[in-house]
């Protein structure tokens, strides 16, 4: 119950062992996959089952995780929804946010770049234990897949995202394209505009022509709207028969998508790494459990996350820009994606 799966958690946070605990959308039961030592691995022995973590970049260097032990617990929700605090940002980052968004805008209408995601980081002084934090998060997102990553070569991550990379399971690869965002607190009828329709399908269409390097037989679903936290977002399902041994392939074609980065893509990364102006580190990165021989696999894109590190928290919120961004839309975007996490502090 509760109690078990905090105890066992703070457990291995004070050994300071390698671990990731995951519970994904709809599930009752919270998965711990752990290591017994603090080794640190880059690749993984495919004869047991792994957790990976990587980042946003530099995808090789890649945190492995090896599941010496895994435990599965039940978190009865608490029925008690928090929505206290929220995080207080100074003036300064809302500027430097939306001269970026200007910017953005500017070279897109200038330039063979279509779309780019920007981001940004916010940092607090940590008020509540780790445990308080994650409890917050198991009860508040049944909906989301929420996470804690945790490794002495890392430190400690937690999230609850609503993206998944791909999973994998008897030849099947399932992904999604997920873009669009709105506030979902005034409840009226979800009326996009033309601006995040195209952002969207955009990334729909990169996934495709991505998976086609491997395969094809691709289908994809009608686009919907789904909830997230207080968000809306516009997502397609797509779905792709693909070889066991292309499995890495298949992750290296779709990482990272342009729901993170952009198009095309090497031009959205160029613009990320010149002018975004700090370390998205792990954040827009991924992370999942890999069965043993890779024969089922999941990987999640980390958003919606934060880092925790010598009683600072970390917060990271992006959005995506095209030609037709409003900047002071893009940066309330972002306030608002800071708030789902915020509410956990
Ligand atoms: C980049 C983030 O989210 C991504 C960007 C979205 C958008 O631009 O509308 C929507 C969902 C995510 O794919 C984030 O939450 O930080």
């Amino acid at each position: 119950m509760r109690e078990n799966l905090l105890s066992y958690t703070q457990e291995l946070l004070e050994q300071d062992l390698p671990f990731l605990l995951l519970r994904q959308q709809g599930e009752p039961r919270v998965k711990i996959l752990s290591q017994n030592d603090k080794k640190l691995h880059k690749t993984a022995t495919d004869t047991m089952s792994y957790a990976v973590f990587s980042k946003f970049q530099n995808t090789e260097n890649q945190i492995i995780i090896r599941g010496d032990v895994i435990q599965e617990f039940r978190w009865s929700l608490s029925g008690v929804i928090d929505t206290s605090t929220t995080v207080k940002l100074d003036v300064e980052d809302k500027h430097s946010h939306i001269k970026l968004v200007n910017r953005a805008v500017q070279h897109i209408q200038n330039s063979e770049l279509q779309k780019v995601v920007l981001s940004r980081k916010v940092t607090v002084q940590q008020e509540s234990s780790i445990m308080d934090i994650l409890s917050r998060l198991l009860d508040n997102y049944p909906d989301a897949n929420c996470y804690l990553f945790h490794h002495p070569a890392v430190g400690t991550w937690l999230g609850a995202t609503p993206e998944i990379l791909l999973s994998y399971k008897d030849g099947m690869v399932k992904t999604m394209s997920l873009a669009g965002t709105m506030s979902a607190q005034n409840k009226e009828a979800v009326q996009w505009t033309i601006k995040e329709q195209e952002e969207q399908e955009l990334v729909t269409r990169f996934i495709s022509s991505q998976l086609s390097k491997v395969t094809d037989q691709i289908e994809t679903s009608k686009v919907e709207t789904i909830k997230a936290g207080e968000l809306y977002h516009l997502k397609t399902d797509i779905t792709a028969r693909v070889r066991n041994e292309d499995l890495d392939k298949c992750l290296a074609l779709l990482h990272p998508t342009p729901a993170v980065c952009g198009v095309p893509r090497d031009l959205a990364l160029d613009f990320i790494r010149d002018h975004e102006n700090y370390d998205r580190s792990f954040y827009t990165g991924y992370l999942g459990i890999v069965q043993p021989k890779g024969q089922e696999a999941k990987y999640f894109v980390n958003l919606r996350c934060m880092k925790i590190e010598a009683n600072q928290i970390s917060l990271y919120a992006g959005g995506g820009i095209t030609a037709m961004s409003d900047p002071i839309a893009e940066y309330q975007e972002t306030e608002n994606k800071l708030r789902i996490m915020s509410r956990l502090l």
